[in-house]
């Protein structure tokens, strides 16, 4: 057998200019900048101008984006007609997946592959993404569709579309906090899935749609939906190594916990836990911090294990009041930056993707 590195487990496929996971120091720049200072410092649109464009916008530049997001907020009818279609029990991030490519499927320029094109397409998808995952969200509780506010940044936007309200604004910066969080992490599974479609040529909502399909998975972006149904299986901290002893004996996998690159820990968690705690101090509820700390000390004792950005993020999405269904399609919403800015890169200096397997089958036969 030669030297196969199964799931590519440290291989390195190519070069990229868009963010640098660094699991020695534990650190996550985009662009060069620490993620931990654009998350106390920028808004979520800074931070998508920055991963397509290689820096940050001037007041000007900032001004431009923000008239163009705005403009572009309202569900747009196609999307809503895909979604209305589906049942609506069908899981939310199939539904998102069948919105974003019935958008696509409808946009004249789908096929202008140019890198204007694609810029604007990614920045329409980026204004799109907060109207469906709130029109989904609002369906599920047999509510109307809340039409968009242009006095609103997109986090404060995207809770009012949501809830029909905006909420208190720590609870808006928690979500941008965790929006930013989200937006990058080099070659991801749905990133590289984004990267491979691209490679052949085809279009800018092709490879967005695929990611979607590759971040459903709960070895991926999933887990945040899982963690939340792991809280809800335990329920009390005190409960949390009794019930984490008989999860990994019947070798289950802890969501939330372990990541490919980082083995000491994700970059990003610190930052979002301080933004949960904000938030379980504005809902009042310490049981669910104390349930939180409980299972991440009783994974470090048995497994040495810590928690990914998932772990953090769960929690913190059910507090705002979103159902746990809806917390992959708010990893959608945040990665569509990262996704579309790596599918310029890609496109921007092609070479199809294309590997090579050993062959185990049988060997040469015919037929009698
Ligand atoms: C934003 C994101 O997408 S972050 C990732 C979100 N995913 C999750 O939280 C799912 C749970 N975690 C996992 O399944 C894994 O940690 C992964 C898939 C993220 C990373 O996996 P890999 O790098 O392939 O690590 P691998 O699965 O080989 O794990 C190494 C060892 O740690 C164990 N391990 C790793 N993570 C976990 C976990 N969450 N729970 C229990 N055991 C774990 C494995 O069982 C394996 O043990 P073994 O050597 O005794 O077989
Ligand atoms: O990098 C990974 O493999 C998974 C991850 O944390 C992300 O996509 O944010």
């Amino acid at each position: 057998m030669s030297d196969i590195k199964k799931g590519l487990a440290g291989v390195i496929v190519d070069v990229t200019a868009i963010s640098k996971v660094n699991p020695e120091t534990n650190s996550l720049l985009y662009r060069g900048y620490p993620v931990q200072e654009l998350a106390a410092n920028c808004t979520f649109e800074e931070v998508a101008y920055l991963l397509w464009h290689g820096e940050l916008p001037t007041p000007v530049q900032l001004e431009e984006f923000q008239a163009f997001e705005r403009a572009h907020r309202a569900l747009s009818p196609v999307a809503k007609h895909a979604i209305d279609l589906l049942p609506v029990e069908a899981h939310p991030m199939d539904v998102v997946r069948t919105a974003v490519s019935a958008y696509g499927a409808a946009d004249p320029t789908v096929a202008d592959a140019s890198p204007e094109a694609q810029l604007d397409q990614a920045k329409r998808l980026f204004a799109q993404l907060p109207a469906i995952v709130a029109y989904i969200q609002r369906r599920l509780r047999d509510e109307e569709l809340v039409e968009p506010r242009d006095d609103l940044g997109y986090s404060a936007n995207f809770l009012h579309m949501t809830f029909g309200e905006v909420p208190e604004l720590v609870v808006v910066n928690a979500f941008d906090v965790s929006m930013i969080l989200y937006a990058e992490h080099s070659f991801n599974a749905s990133t590289f899935t984004a990267r491979v479609v691209t490679s052949t040529l085809a279009d800018l909502y092709s490879a967005v749609t695929a990611a979607i399909g590759a971040l459903k998975g709960p070895l991926h972006g999933g887990a945040n939906e899982a963690v939340m149904h792991t809280f809800d299986e335990i329920v009390f901290a005190d409960r949390a190594e009794g019930w984490l002893d008989e999860a990994l004996a019947a070798k289950r996998k802890i969501m939330g916990f372990g990541h490919r690159v980082y083995k000491n820990g994700d970059s990003r968690v610190p930052t979002m836990k301080a933004a949960l705690d904000t938030l379980l101090v504005e809902f009042d509820r310490p049981d669910l911090g104390e349930l939180y700390e409980a299972l991440e000390k009783a994974m470090d004792d048995r497994k040495g294990i810590k928690p990914n950005l998932d772990y953090p993020s769960g929690p913190a999405y059910h507090l705002i009041g979103f159902d746990t269904e809806l917390f992959t399609p708010l990893f959608v919403a945040a990665r569509v930056t990262g996704w579309t800015a790596h599918i310029r890169e890609q496109a921007a200096a092609n070479a199809l993707i294309r590997p090579l397997s050993e062959y185990v089958g049988p060997e040469e036969r015919h037929l009698d």
